[in-house]
């Protein structure tokens, strides 16, 4: 990763990124963060990670010297953040957005220059390399912008490049997805330990259910249908158990899961601050 970038927020998904650049080689003299008050998580950041905080540099000398800067604040925060950086930004310089809902025109329109925008929608697996994140051109931007952010977010997992107005669908889907996994492992560790297994037994076998299922659809490039049909004999527990899944809902449950993420994602959009 050849170019020098800035981050505007210092929170989870900074992090997740930060995380998955610097392990998958990225020099930490490339990588600068800021955020709006929080000096001790700026200490954490340049402690953990050796990257550039602007606890004791000017903002205008990260900005000057990056070619790339990352909104990564929550969509309120938006607008006070641009009040801030507008001064300090060059017209080349691109700008990704990784805020659920905010489209590019908001962002181009508020800040009234000319810099490009790409909005990206990661997911907090980019700490550990495996995001699934969706890439679309926005305001100003060209192929050239694209690529740069594809080379910024390869680093960090899979991309996909979606049109910009796709992008709450992915977020519903992509941006929330880990955390739909999470609960399915709470709800599968809660129902182990109801029926009788130790917490930590039941921690241990469902942890690995997930690991190992997702390592098969990764690995074997194969139709979850077909795994499905695989782990199913006929009259057997698994026909039993997902026969129990569909009896309360889990494709209405999921389908609506997606659907709700996808209409707040709308909602942010929409939000004036
Ligand atoms: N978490 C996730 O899984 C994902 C999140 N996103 C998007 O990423 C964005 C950030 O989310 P997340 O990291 O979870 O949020 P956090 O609340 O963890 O972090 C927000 C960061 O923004 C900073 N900030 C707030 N106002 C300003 C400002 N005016 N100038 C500079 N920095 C500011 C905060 O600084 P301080 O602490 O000093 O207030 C904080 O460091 C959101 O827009 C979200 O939609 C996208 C994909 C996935
Ligand atoms: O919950 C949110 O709004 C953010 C966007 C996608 C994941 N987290």
């Amino acid at each position: 990763m050849k170019h020098t970038i800035t981050f505007i927020g210092a929170g989870n998904m900074a992090e997740a990124i930060i995380t998955g650049l610097i392990n998958t080689g990225c020099p930490k003299e490339r990588i600068f963060v800021t955020n709006k008050s929080n000096n001790e998580r700026l200490i954490y950041m340049n402690n953990n990670y050796g990257i550039g905080v602007n606890h004791d540099r000017e903002i205008k000398e990260l900005i000057d010297q990056s070619e790339v800067v990352i909104l990564a604040m929550k969509p309120k925060d938006l607008f006070p953040a641009l009040d801030h950086l507008r001064s300090h930004l060059q017209n080349n310089q691109l700008i990704i957005s990784v805020l659920a809902g905010t489209s590019s025109k908001q962002i181009s329109d508020y800040l009234g220059t000319q810099n490009p925008i790409v909005r990206a929608m990661p997911n907090t697996s980019a700490t550990v390399g495996e995001s699934a994140t969706g890439i679309a051109r926005g305001a100003n931007a060209d192929d050239s912008h694209l690529r740069i952010a594809e080379e910024i977010f390869s680093a960090i997992g899979t991309t996909t490049i979606v049109d910009e107005e796709d992008l709450h669908l992915v977020t519903g889907l992509a941006g929330s997805g880990p955390a739909y996994i999470y609960r399915i492992v709470e709800s599968l560790e809660q129902a182990a330990v109801t029926l009788g297994l130790e917490q930590e037994a039941a921690k241990a076998l469902v942890r690995q259910v997930i690991v190992g299922a997702a390592e098969m659809l990764k690995d074997l490039d194969v139709d979850p249908g077909e795994l499905r049909r695989k782990v199913t004999s006929p009259g057997g527990t698994t026909a039993a158990g997902l026969e129990a899944l569909e009896n309360n809902q889990l494709s209405k449950a999921l389908f609506e899961a997606v659907k709700e993420a996808t209409i707040r994602s709308q909602e942010l959009g929409k939000q004036q601050y």
